[in-house]
């Protein structure tokens, strides 16, 4: 293959991506070219919501073409339009083959959660002091374990299950299950009931199929599917959308039950407290790489 690669200012990316579609590219990627640098810039978005920013000040757009000829066609049409003003051709080379399969599998290794539970990929082999795994690969949703934010959960579930095995028979909520992955893990370590919801179907989807391959029993689906109380909530979100679903995610806490959330950073702990003091009382629990666990417990 062929990389036609072009850096690209801000108002130009989108048609310049689209013309190197027209124009026969296999695929077009977009990258912050000042990535690593003072000029770094993040663009944020909140799940439902457009980030503020749409692009970089300034992208390397970077097309793939199945041959030579094609990819400097497409250089030589480009160059002579007018919404390619202000657009620098970087380079045109040739990819060497790669095995990419085996390379995007290397980048995901076995997890360690705790020493006796595991997250593995389906091609890794079970670590021997595995005595808990679960088999993820990584897909369309999010949850691989790899995530500060999962473990963290995760680590919460593994020791509620080390003290007298806490979740045995018990019910458990994963609100905004992505992957499915807390689900699974409390199934795992005894839990049922568990429920899985999310706003995307593809992590519905995902949840069910993670579900069937680690051999246990959950049911997924939109959050309407919730009828009940639990004795465990667990939700990995993000700080505002949990902020606005306070009300609900408390009310789904049974009596003497457990609410769990991640996906805050350090900052956000006193605005999480609180927005959900009119309920609960959250705590601090854990902590990994600037981002918190917090867990209340409801009263009996
Ligand atoms: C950070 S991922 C967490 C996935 C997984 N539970 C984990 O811990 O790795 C957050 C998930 O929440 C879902 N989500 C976001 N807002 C939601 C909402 N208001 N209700 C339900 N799910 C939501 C997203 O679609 C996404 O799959």
């Amino acid at each position: 293959m062929f990389a036609l690669t072009i850096l690209c200012p801000q108002d130009n990316v989108d048609i310049v991506s689209e013309a190197l579609e027209a124009l026969d590219a296999l695929s077009v990627s977009v990258e912050d070219a000042d990535a690593q640098t003072a000029d770094e810039q993040a663009l944020f978005g909140e799940p439902g919501m457009e980030p503020e920013r749409l692009a970089w000040n300034r992208s390397v757009i970077t097309a793939l073409f199945a041959e030579q000829q094609k990819a400097h066609e497409a250089q030589q049409i480009l160059t002579v339009q007018d919404f390619y003003a202000g657009c620098h051709t970087q380079s045109l080379q040739e990819v060497p083959d790669q095995d990419w399969v085996t390379l995007t599998q290397s980048q995901f290794t076995a997890v360690e959660i705790t020493p006796e539970f595991w997250i593995v990929p389906s091609w890794h082999e079970v670590p021997a002091q595995a005595k808990v795994t679960i088999e993820l690969d990584p897909g369309m949703a999010f949850g691989t374990g790899t995530h500060p934010t999962t473990r963290m959960c995760l680590r919460w579930l593994a020791e509620q299950n080390a003290a007298a095995q806490a979740l045995h028979n018990k019910s458990v909520l994963d609100y905004g299950c992505g992957s499915g992955i807390l689900a699974i893990a409390a199934a795992k370590f005894g839990a049922a009931p568990v429920d899985a919801v999310d706003i995307d179907e593809a992590a519905i989807a995902a949840t069910a199929n993670n579900a069937e391959k680690n051999h246990v029993a959950l049911r997924s689906g939109m959050p309407d599917i919730i009828s009940d109380q639990y004795h465990v909530v667990l939700a990995n979100i993000l700080a505002n959308p949990l902020q606005v679903l306070a009300p609900l995610l408390c009310n789904q806490v049974a009596p003497g039950g457990h609410l769990v959330l991640a996906g805050i950073l350090e900052r956000q702990a006193e605005l999480l407290k609180a927005a959900y003091a009119p309920w609960l009382q959250l705590e601090v629990h854990d902590s990994e790489d600037g981002w918190i666990l917090m867990v209340a417990r409801k009263a009996a």
